[in-house]
This record gives C-alpha cells, sequence and structure tokens, in this order.
C-alpha cells in the first residue's frame, strides 16, 4: 500500500517504520523544512529518537499535495492544537473519488472547542465520513516502538470493517492491534490519561510514595470513567489498553513527556520554564483545560484534573492541592 504520514514527531517516524516494516511504502509531509532536510540527509531524528536509523526509502517534503500522490491510506500524527490547520490543507487534496482510510494517532482535545480529534478531523475534511477515520491508541512509547519492543493497542472506529482494516495493516511479530467501536472512548482515554501522567510527574517530582502514585492512578481512571461514560463511552474501554493501559504506562513510563513536564514542576519550576526546554509535545497541558472545559458542560466533577489545572495555570503549589484533594468529602469508592 501507499501511505503517506502527516507529521514527523517521534510517533509519526515510528509508525512509519512499523508500516515499512509491514511492507507498505511510506511518504511524510512535515510542515518544517528543517525536518525535511534533516531526515532527507540522516536517515534519523537524534533529538526525538536517538540511535534510530529510519529507512532511506522514506521520502519526506513540506508539499502536502505531493506527499499524498497516490495516498491509500493516510496517517494523521501532528500535535493536537494544529490538528485543525493541517486538515484544512489535507482537505484540499483530492482523493479522486476513492476515499482513502484515515488512521489519527494524536491523541488530545483541541482547546476552545473540546472537540476530539476525529471530531476536529471530520469538521474539517467535508469528503470524508466517519466510517473512515481510525483512531490508533494505547501504550506506546515511540521510544520503545521504534525499537520494535512487544506493544499492544486499540484501532477504534464505529465501522468495525475500517477498524479491521488498519488491525490488519500495522500488526506484525512485535506490534499488535485489537479492534473497537467506541472511538469516544479511546479518544477520551488516550487524552484525559495526559492530564493525569502530569499529576503522577509532580508526585515523583515531590518524592511522593508509591502508595500515593497508586492512589493517583486509580482515581484517575475513576475521572476518566466519569466523564466518559457521560460523553457516551463504552465503559469496558476504561479497563483496556487504550485506558487502563496507557494510563499505566504514561504515568510510570521514564519515556513520558507528560510526566516529565510534571515532575519539572513538582521539582519547583513554572510552566512556561519547563515549555521553554521541553523539545517534545506533552499533549496533556492543553487537554488539562479542554478535559475541565468538556467536564464542566456535563457537569462531571474532575478534582485531580482540576488539582493540575490550578497547578499548571494559576501557580498554585503541588502541596496545597494535594492537602485539597485529601481534605474533600468522604464518599464511597464505586460513586462514579
Ligand atoms: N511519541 C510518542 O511516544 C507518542 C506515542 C503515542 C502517541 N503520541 C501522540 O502523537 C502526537 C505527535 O507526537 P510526537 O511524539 O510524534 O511529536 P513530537 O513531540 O516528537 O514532535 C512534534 C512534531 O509536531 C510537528 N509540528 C510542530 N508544529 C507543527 C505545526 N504548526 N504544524 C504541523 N506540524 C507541527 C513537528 O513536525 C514536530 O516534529 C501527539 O498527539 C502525541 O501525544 C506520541
Ligand atoms: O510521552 P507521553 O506522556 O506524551 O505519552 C505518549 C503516549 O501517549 C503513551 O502511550
Amino acid at each position: 500500500m501507499n501511505v503517506t504520514v502527516l507529521g514527523t514527531g517521534g510517533w509519526g517516524l515510528t509508525l512509519g517504520q512499523v508500516l515499512n516494516d509491514n511492507g507498505h511504502k511510506v511518504s511524510f509531509w512535515t510542515f518544517s523544512q528543517a525536518e525535511v532536510n534533516l531526515l532527507s540527509t540522516e536517515h534519523q531524528y537524534k533529538d526525538k529518537l536517538p540511535g534510530v536509523i529510519f529507512p532511506d526509502s522514506f521520502t519526506y517534503t513540506t508539499d502536502m499535495n505531493k506527499a499524498l500522490e497516490g495516498a491509500e491510506l493516510v496517517l494523521i500524527v501532528v500535535p493536537s492544537q494544529v490538528m485543525g490547520n493541517v486538515c484544512k490543507t489535507f482537505a484540499k487534496w483530492n482523493p479522486q473519488g476513492k476515499i482513502p482510510t484515515v488512521v489519527c494517532a494524536t491523541k488530545g482535545i483541541l482547546e476552545g472547542t473540546d472537540q476530539r480529534m476525529s471530531e476536529v478531523i471530520l469538521e474539517n475534511v467535508p469528503w470524508l465520513d466517519s466510517d473512515h477515520v481510525v483512531t490508533l491508541s494505547g501504550p506506546t512509547h515511540a521510544e520503545e516502538v521504534s525499537r520494535r519492543v512487544y506493544t499492544a493497542i486499540i484501532a477504534a472506529c464505529p465501522n468495525e470493517e475500517s477498524a479491521k482494516q488498519v488491525q490488519k495493516i500495522f500488526s506484525n511479530d512485535y506490534i499488535r492491534i485489537y479492534t473497537s467501536t467506541d472511538q469516544i472512548g479511546t479518544e477520551l482515554c488516550g487524552s484525559v490519561k495526559n492530564v493525569i501522567a502530569i499529576a503522577s510527574g509532580i508526585l515523583y517530582g515531590i518524592g511522593a510514595g508509591d502508595n500515593t502514585r497508586a492512589a493517583l492512578i486509580t482515581r484517575g481512571q475513576a475521572e476518566i470513567c466519569r466523564l466518559g461514560r457521560a460523553l457516551g463511552a463504552n465503559p469496558s474501554t476504561f479497563a483496556g489498553l487504550a485506558g487502563m493501559g496507557d494510563l499505566i504506562v504514561t504515568c510510570l513510563s521514564q519515556h513520558s513527556r507528560n510526566r516529565y513536564v510534571g515532575e519539572c514542576i513538582g521539582k519547583g519550576e513554572t510552566l512556561s520554564q519547563v515549555m521553554s526546554h521541553m523539545k517534545m509535545i506533552a499533549e496533556g497541558v492543553p487537554t488539562c483545560k479542554s478535559a475541565k472545559a468538556l467536564a464542566d458542560s456535563v457537569h462531571v466533577e474532575l478534582p485531580i484534573v482540576n488539582a493540575v489545572y490550578e497547578v499548571l495555570f494559576n501557580d498554585k503549589k503541588p502541596a496545597e492541592v494535594i492537602q485539597e484533594l485529601m481534605n474533600r468529602d468522604l464518599k464511597p469508592e464505586a460513586e462514579y
């Protein structure tokens, strides 16, 4: 198959390598000429994935129409907050009557409109329909998949046949794809877990114990469930790879950018200080605002997300918000 990947960050490049391993022809689009120059000459992205050499057959361009020539599958892996603009350009491409499957591996919720990524794509690409937009999500760090570490993830689409097509295209002997028709739950889990991972990082930064981190992950999961249920997700998704699986990896992994942001803040940096030395995207930062807004819109309480919001955007001290969390009214565990 001819595959076009929109986005040359660590995850786009890694998924391109998976598809190349599976025998597909991969072309990349990036907004950055500097990235085209770097990747075309060095075939690696040392700042993001040191030591990983990408195939010579990969092509890179800033011309999206050129990258999309003959595309049978399009994989979008750009930061969530630029998804709308990237899709506006993508929409100008003429697929000549044959609508390709569009796979979205971005995790996040758009600030301002509070839309999930499949909603942003569908709104901005009029010739696409929901049967052709598949979400790829689950516990995956590019640092590991690029080294072909065993991994399992979810392909979610309301149309089961499209999810199965993506399952077949991406699966191989080191990456195993499960299908789901719960795209809402899959997208919400993959987005909100990043906010909980910032909280986990804060706990690392202040030197909290394992008990505290286990409590955070479990109660973070309860928040994701509560929001997901209110927005129409299937509750079984929360216990699966896109739910608990991804929450665990992002809260605990040394590779997690969201955990890293939290850890720096826990050690005393401000958000703008952390952002000034981050080389990669930490989606939990914008998603914290959108998750809070989404929850407010359906009258769902997300105490941990709200606490992270206070620390990130209102300069509250971690110790203060943790005390507030601990001192809330006592209640039964299963109340969500
Ligand atoms: N890295 C991972 O391990 C991983 C795993 C699963 C999901 N994801 C998700 O994939 C998405 C992309 O993350 P990543 O790790 O590949 O990115 P990254 O942090 O490695 O790099 C970001 C990339 O965004 C692109 N970019 C920046 N500004 C842009 C703009 N204005 N227009 C278009 N492109 C722009 C650049 O090409 C840059 O390389 C995120 O939503 C992330 O949560 C990442
Ligand atoms: O490195 P993070 O924290 O952005 O997480 C990346 C992936 O979402 C983990 O599945």
